[in-house]
């Protein structure tokens, strides 16, 4: 797949909801960055949207957005469990894709559209837009610079408060409810900004509301070992702690701290503020603020700070330029990585996607429900079966 020109990339848009028309607005704001169509389920829908975001053309399925040869590259903007199949149709027609958080129900799902990008050898990214904001960028640079010392611990906090009901996407399984997926991987992605997204335990502790999804939860992560001989070799602790809800306003506020100090970032999903606390050192404030939303502007959009999808366009926009298929900051592997600290948390919070789970995922959820010593008597069973049958399995 060739380089696009920085000078001006090509976008299409797919789906008409909230967020892709904040992602429209940010489009119109960033320089090189032009819409030129957009698919709903429905012409009349995707025609009306076209119209308030000034895309040239519309298209009445997300498959005639993919032949579409204006469409460098497609936003996927449907709802979670559209993700697969509305990024899996771009990329098949050697679209670039950058698809909306989570990109995918499961890690299955995600390892299928990673094989599907790099055979095509097209860009893919999933869209952790918090990774862009300056305001993240320049926490990063500060803890790789040492400012802060060891990072030792990541406290994340996202919440908000919304009505349970079955009509919201938020709360319906069918839909890909529950706050885990939708708010949950902003808080794991704190931590995965600096320490990856494979930790090395896990422990997580959720709400489910009676529709099934999770409205809150608690994560632990661990990163790494702190057996003797890893303690021999300096390794500093490393660990996380992650609260998200759907059912109270939070502070939504990320801290990473360190052996010689503190930063924190705000809000948790798409920080506008950095405070910098070296110990012995007076705190320091610095406020990023986002860009103007420009006289064009159809309106406020849905989402706080939605114009700050500038900053992951522009990412996104140079990356194509230079050719790249992934984005170092937010690599593939990391995406893969993420799916299944996912899966392996919603098994411990029992959290199923009746259309989408395998059924290893179940089996693990349905086990770990067991109370331990059940676990204990299953195996010691399994285990007596195996004897009996002379170490044979079947
Ligand atoms: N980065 C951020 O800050 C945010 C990210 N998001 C992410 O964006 C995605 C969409 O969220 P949001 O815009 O709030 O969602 P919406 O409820 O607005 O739905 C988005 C689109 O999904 C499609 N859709 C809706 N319901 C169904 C259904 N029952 N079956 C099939 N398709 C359906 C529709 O596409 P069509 O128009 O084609 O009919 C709809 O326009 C989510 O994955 C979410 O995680 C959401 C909010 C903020
Ligand atoms: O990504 C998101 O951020 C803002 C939330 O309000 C929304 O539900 C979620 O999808």
């Amino acid at each position: 797949m060739a380089a696009v020109s920085t000078r001006e990339t090509r976008w299409g848009v797919a789906g008409a909801g909230l967020i892709s028309g904040d992602f429209c607005e940010a489009l119109r704001i960033t320089p090189g960055a032009k819409l030129v169509a957009v698919a709903a389920r429905s012409l009349a829908k995707a025609k009306d949207f076209a119209a308030k975001h000034d895309a040239q053309r519309s298209h009445g399925s997300y498959a005639a957005l993919a032949a579409d040869p204006s469409v460098d590259i497609v936003y996927v903007g449907v709802i979670h469990p559209g993700h697969y199949e509305c990024a899996r149709v771009m990329l098949a027609a050697g679209k670039h894709v950058l698809c909306e958080k989570p990109m995918c129900m499961n890690a299955g799902e995600v390892a299928s559209l990673v094989a599907l990008a790099r055979e095509k050898r097209v860009f893919l990214m999933e869209g952790l837009w918090s990774r862009f904001f300056p305001a993240t960028v320049k926490a990063l640079e500060l803890m790789r610079a040492g400012e802060i010392g060891d990072v030792v611990e990541v406290i994340s906090d996202f919440g908000f408060a919304s009505k349970v009901s079955e009509a919201s996407r938020l709360y319906n399984l069918e839909m890909g409810g529950g706050g885990l997926l939708d708010i949950g991987i902003y808080c794991l992605s704190a931590a995965g900004f600096i320490w990856g997204c494979a930790p090395s335990e896990v422990r997580a502790l959720g709400w489910k509301e009676p529709t099934g999804a999770d409205s809150c939860g608690v994560i632990a992560l661990k990163y790494g070992s702190d057996s003797a001989s890893a303690r021999e070799h300096g390794r500093q602790p490393r660990i996380a702690s992650l609260t998200y809800s759907m059912r109270t306003q939070t502070r939504e506020v990320t801290l990473y701290q360190g052996t010689k100090g503190r930063l924190s970032l705000w809000p948790t999903h798409c920080p506008t503020q950095l405070v910098v606390e070296v110990d012995g050192v007076a705190p320091l404030t610095l406020d990023f603020p986002l860009p103007d939303a420009g006289a064009r502007s159809a309106g406020p959009t849905s989402f706080v700070n939605s114009l700050g999808f500038t900053y992951e366009i522009a990412r996104v926009q140079q990356l194509l330029g230079a050719g790249a298929t992934e984005c170092p900051e937010w690599p593939l592997q990391t995406s893969l990585e993420m799916a299944r600290l996912l899966d392996s948390i919603r098994v411990q919070l029992g959290v199923i996607y009746p259309r989408t789970d395998s059924f290893l995922v179940r089996a693990r959820a349905l086990v770990h429900a067991w109370p331990f010593s059940s676990r204990i008597l299953a195996a010691l069973a399994l285990l007596l079966a195996f004897a009996r049958r002379g170490g044979r399995v079947v």
